[in-house]
């Protein structure tokens, strides 16, 4: 049986919990027809079930490069939207955890002064791993949000749209070692501008990190002039290429779309 730590039991499970003591001071049934209702409510399925791949409480006996990649949730509203919505694996604590360490792995024993995340999801990341690092953050914004001076760089992402990047102008100087971090990287556009914008000032991209670094022409260019780290393992890469991956199936939004 695989219990989760008691740190990691949602309000949920506590719920279920007491539901369970309830029914098993007051059932009369047999105790193995209780046992079982017991099990199933409380104790987490076994991680080689699709359901557990996708939950958000279970944690893999083993935890290689990128096993939470399979938490990342489907695009469900269309090609106005990114192909899938990474963010949800934020959710899971030692997802997370897991993320930003393998991240790291290639820069361990790299030098970095400064850790920036661009706006606005490349901000969770970014600012988690600047904890991690024990650095400071620097914001890279969508433009219109910074009240400061600031040096601006257009560029066109994914969704095709032309959109402006922004960077206060007292924080980077010449030298300063910054690792760039993003949710990800589709067309390369948006880590291209924020590149420029540290470049521009002096300051020397020590590497780039994602979740993701895809393999479109922008994001070959940034992986061959950057230090580059991602999550995705080199077995899982042509389904990110291909933009639809295998765990997507275990998602009941999925298996609708199948159904029609
Ligand atoms: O490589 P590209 O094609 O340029 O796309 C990558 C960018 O797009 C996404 O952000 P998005 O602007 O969609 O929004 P968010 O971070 O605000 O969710 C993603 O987090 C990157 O920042
Ligand atoms: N956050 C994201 N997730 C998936 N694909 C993307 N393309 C650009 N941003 C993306």
């Amino acid at each position: 049986m695989h219990f989760i730590p008691a740190s990691q039991r949602p309000l949920q499970f506590h719920t279920q919990l007491c539901q369970c003591i309830t029914m098993l001071s007051s059932s009369s049934s047999g105790a193995e027809n209780t046992y079982s209702k017991l099990c199933s409510a409380v104790l987490l399925p076994r991680y080689n079930t699709p359901a557990a791949h996708m939950d958000l409480w279970s944690v893999p006996h083993t935890r290689e490069k990128g096993w939470y990649l399979s938490l990342m949730a489907p695009n469900d509203k269309g090609p106005n939207y990114a192909w899938l919505d990474p963010s949800r694996l934020y959710c899971h604590q030692q997802a997370l955890q897991d993320c930003i360490e393998d991240l790291l792995q290639p820069f361990r024993d790299d030098f970095i002064d400064l850790v920036a995340g661009i706006d606005a999801m490349g901000f969770i990341l970014g600012a988690a791993i600047a904890n991690y690092l024990g650095k400071g953050f620097l914001a890279i914004r969508k433009s219109g949000h910074l009240c400061v001076k600031t040096h601006s760089q257009p560029y066109v992402d994914y969704s095709g749209r032309e959109k402006v990047m922004e960077v206060r102008t007292d924080a980077i100087k010449p030298g300063l070692r910054i690792l760039l971090v993003d949710q990800w990287i589709e067309t390369g556009g948006t880590m291209q501008a924020a590149i420029k914008l540290v470049e521009q000032e002096g300051g020397v991209v020590a590497g780039v990190a994602a979740i993701c670094i895809e393999d479109s022409e922008g994001g070959l260019q940034v992986k061959a002039q950057y230090k580059c780290s991602d999550c995705v393992p080199e077995h899982l890469r042509i389904q990110f290429n291909s933009h639809y991956l295998h765990s997507f199936e275990a998602f009941p939004s999925q298996q609708e779309n199948h159904e029609e």
